[in-house]
């Protein structure tokens, strides 16, 4: 392991039964690094940080967070924040009483006032759990990944039930987490969040990886995309286009600047308006469609 691997994972096995669910899997995770583990359904994305969290029993190979086995837990759970997709905090219990709660389980020193704030719960803290909406229950789960700064943080789809502005106080967090040098893997369906964020993907199918690396080392394997409207007949294009499902002109390419560039000049020429014009790399949704199930 290098001395900044967080989480370093060798030749992965997992089965239940006859069926083999992860395969050979190796990756690191290196301090201060975002990553994402990404994957289609049934991938072994949670099987995989299951193990990795220490609830899960490796069929074989290395699994190591923190430079210890993850079932050496009194050593290695309290410098994990894992924020599951259901936390399942008792009914009757406050919001102040169940984020007391995390600091005592996590035996990490912080204080109640300070985290309510960051998860914007402060008005909240003397209501009872079974009476927090949706997406209040939802950043209560998310105390427990904020709850002393963790080393390493786990997320598991955390955005889901958010209005838009709980989801960019829940990103704002997160930077401040990664400022203060903790380590956050996610694991999303929303894949334009990850996009935005992730130093690094693993993007898992069928219980192996089917790609990882940056977001520009996924979409690189994928043609750029040129996209717009345009009202009425136009003249005939320099660049081979198709029409999309909403009527919008489409090109594919892999010289994304040379053939802006001469869309812009034929445009120009031909006095022609590109209507919400669109270009870049493709998006992680374009590799996900890419995968061949
Ligand atoms: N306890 C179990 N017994 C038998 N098979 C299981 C068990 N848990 C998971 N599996 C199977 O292992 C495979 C991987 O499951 P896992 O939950 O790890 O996938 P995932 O990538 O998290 O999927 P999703 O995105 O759908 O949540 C799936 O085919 C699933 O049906």
């Amino acid at each position: 392991m290098t001395s900044t691997a967080v989480i370093d994972v060798e030749r992965l096995n997992l089965k239940y039964g006859d069926f083999h669910a992860v395969k050979d899997l190796s990756f690191q995770v290196r301090r201060g690094e975002f990553y994402a583990l990404l994957g289609t359904n049934g991938a072994g994305k949670t099987s995989t940080l299951e193990t990795i969290e220490g609830h899960r029993a490796a069929t074989s190979g290395s699994v190591r967070v923190l430079g210890r086995s993850p079932m050496d837990r009194a050593a290695v759970r309290p410098k994990m924040g894992i924020m599951l997709q259901e936390s399942g905090f008792a009914p009757d219990l406050t919001v102040r009483e169940s984020v007391r709660l995390i600091g005592a389980l996590t035996r990490r020193q912080d204080r109640v006032e300070r985290v309510l704030s960051v998860v914007d719960l402060t008005r909240k803290a003397g209501t009872k759990v079974s009476q927090l909406s949706g997406g209040e229950k939802r950043r209560l789960d998310f105390a427990t990944a904020v709850w002393g700064t963790p080393e390493l943080v786990f997320l598991d789809e955390p955005t889901t039930g958010l209005d838009i502005q709980s989801r960019d106080a829940l990103w704002d967090a997160v930077d401040k987490l990664r400022e203060d040098g903790s380590t956050i893997v996610l694991t999303t369906h929303y894949l334009e969040e990850a996009q935005q964020r992730a130093d690094r993907i693993g993007l898992m199918h069928r219980g192996a990886f089917h790609q990882e690396g940056t977001v520009a080392e996924l979409t690189q394997t994928l043609p750029a995309v040129i996209e717009f409207g345009v009202a009425g007949a136009v003249p005939a294009l320099p660049l081979q286009a198709r029409r999309s499902a909403e009527g919008k002109v489409v090109i594919e390419t892999h010289q994304l600047q040379k053939d802006l560039f001469v869309l812009l000049r034929w445009a120009q020429d031909n006095a022609v308006e590109l209507r919400e014009l669109e270009a870049g790399a493709t998006s992680l949704d374009e590799v996900f469609r890419a995968i061949d199930n």
